[in-house]
């Protein structure tokens, strides 16, 4: 059990480089905080679900993520916001979307250059005993 949890520490520690990193990119300073309502009135009406960065790195401290996968299914999460919101052929639609791909993008590979296959299967079979 012990091991599990410095396997979780280890984990948590690795996310919080990746999510510092995501949000120090200025590319991606649309994601880095919960959207203002004064910017965007309408956005609690229409996103069911909304996810941030500064969110992440709190749930990573919350001990919400137990594998990387995890992790990044809350970055699929803010990528998805983003082109359910942003729909529209106008630039600062298809701005906003191309930006939320390439924060998808830029985590997936962060993520599988940074981190060894056998240390993610060991998070995901604590994450399935759990
Ligand atoms: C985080 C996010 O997806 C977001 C923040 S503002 C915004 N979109 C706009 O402000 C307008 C451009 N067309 C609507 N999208």
């Amino acid at each position: 059990y012990a091991r599990e949890e410095h396997t979780l520490r280890e984990l948590r520690i690795f996310l919080r480089e990746v999510c510092a990193k995501l949000a120090r990119n200025r590319l991606f300073f649309m994601f880095t905080k919960p959207v203002d309502v004064e910017e965007a009135p309408d956005y609690y009406d229409i996103i069911e679900k909304p996810m941030d960065l500064e969110s992440m790195m709190t749930r990573i401290d919350q001990h919400h993520y137990v594998c990387a996968k995890d992790f990044l299914d809350d970055i699929d999460l803010i990528c998805r916001n983003a082109l359910e919101y942003n729909p529209d052929r106008d630039q600062a639609d298809k701005l906003i979307r191309h930006r939320a791909c390439f924060l998808r993008d830029t985590a997936y590979a962060l993520i599988k250059a940074e981190m060894d296959t056998d240390f993610e299967d060991r998070c995901q079979a604590i994450s399935a005993d759990r």
